[in-house]
């Protein structure tokens, strides 16, 4: 039985992402582009499991209360969410195992029972719900009200319990949110419009975690640098996700991107993210609880022929934890994020993340897992 712990509330689009990726359609690594959404008594064998925040629900897969996890990690309007790159970051036994691109199909939902003669004023979702929309409640003149998911927030209203609605002091039927079909199914709200976001080419792709196995001894994606999981069953068209700092001096970063070059490696994603952030999460300074960046404890699974490899803390011009007296250096440092689309086996590419991983001060590969499309 699988369990995927999910951030929002029953109906949010995470939910149904976890369900069309481990439904027969999307679990393969289909893109569940057109595919109907699954609802969960259509996927028996999955449990499906609300968490507040993306830091309970990673709590939720570290603690093994949860198997697996659904992470949006990009949207094709928002871009990416970094925040979440590096919660898997400071996570280092979490891995990535699969992803799937989930068609984000927003509706406007309100109270059935609102009452004839008043106007819809706000509109409550979550940020990235409300951002995709933009310029239909723009059109409409239409306040923005941000939520934690979309899902709670149709919770929210059909309670009473919108800050701004019902009797919170606002007039019954002004509010509205926008989430899924489903969620107005669950929550008994009235579809006023369907398919509002503003691009119809609206994907969000989310990545599936799974924590590392401790007994991974096949890192053969990965050409054996580090624990990722044992890619059991995973053949043909794959991706890998890596994370890397460099050192601060001059073509290094082209010299690192080059070994895939060689290679003929497609690079799928490249993200460099400010370091600062990290170095918070490491500290925890944001209260999450967040583990401290750190490579994933080097055990023999790689025969010591590697590992993740930590940044040097002392004589580095990085950034991770660098000497005083390196201040500006460690404020401007990056790290990068970069996925490989590859066949599963490929010696170039393993060859290619082995001489990265010996240029890189930190290197951690993320996992390699079945590719969703081409
Ligand atoms: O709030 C939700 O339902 C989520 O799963 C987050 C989200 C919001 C908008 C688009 C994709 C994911």
């Amino acid at each position: 039985m699988v369990t995927v712990a999910y951030q929002g509330e029953p109906g949010a689009y995470s939910e149904s992402a976890a369900l069309q990726f481990f439904s027969s359609t999307g679990g393969s690594g289909g893109d569940g582009r057109g595919a109907s959404v699954p609802r969960p008594s259509d996927v028996p064998h999955i449990n499906t499991m609300p968490t507040p925040s993306f830091t309970a629900m990673l709590a939720a897969l570290t603690s093994s209360t949860a198997t697996h996890a659904a992470m949006p990690i990009e949207n094709s309007l928002a871009g990416t969410i970094h925040p979440n790159l590096d919660l898997l970051l400071a996570n280092p036994l979490v891995s990535i195992v699969g992803e799937t691109d989930f068609r984000v199909r927003h509706c406007l939902l309100g109270l059935a029972d609102a009452p004839p003669g008043v106007s819809l004023k706000r509109v409550h979702s979550h940020y990235m719900a409300l951002a995709q929309c933009t310029g239909y409640l723009a059109d409409r003149g239409l306040t923005q009200v941000v939520a934690a998911d979309t899902a709670g927030a149709a919770r929210a209203l059909s309670r009473g319990k919108l800050v701004t609605a019902g009797d919170r002091g606002g007039v019954h039927g002004e509010d509205a949110v926008l989430a899924s079909r489903r969620a107005g199914d669950i929550y008994g709200l009235a579809v006023l419009d369907e398919g509002v976001e503003d691009d119809q080419g609206n994907y969000t792709r989310f990545l599936i975690l799974a924590m590392k196995r401790v007994d991974s001894t096949d890192s053969a994606d990965s050409g054996g640098i580090t624990n990722v999981p044992r890619s059991v069953g995973i053949d043909g068209a794959v991706k890998t996700s890596v994370a890397f700092t460099l050192r601060n001096v001059a073509g290094e970063l082209f010299r690192a991107l080059s070994v895939f070059a060689v290679s003929g490696a497609d690079l799928t994603k490249v993200e460099s993210r400010h370091v600062a952030t990290l170095r918070q999460l490491s500290e925890g300074a944001n209260g999450s609880g967040a583990a401290p960046l750190q490579a994933t404890p080097r055990g023999d699974e790689d025969g010591g022929k590697g590992g993740d490899k930590e940044a040097a803390t002392s004589d580095n011009s990085n950034g991770i934890g660098s000497v005083d007296g390196r201040d500006v250096e460690r404020r401007w440092g990056y790290i990068f994020y970069v996925d490989v689309a590859h066949e599963a086996g490929d010696k170039g590419l393993q060859i290619a993340l082995r001489a990265l991983s010996n240029a890189a001060l930190f290197f951690r590969v993320l996992g390699t897992y079945p590719r969703c499309g081409p």
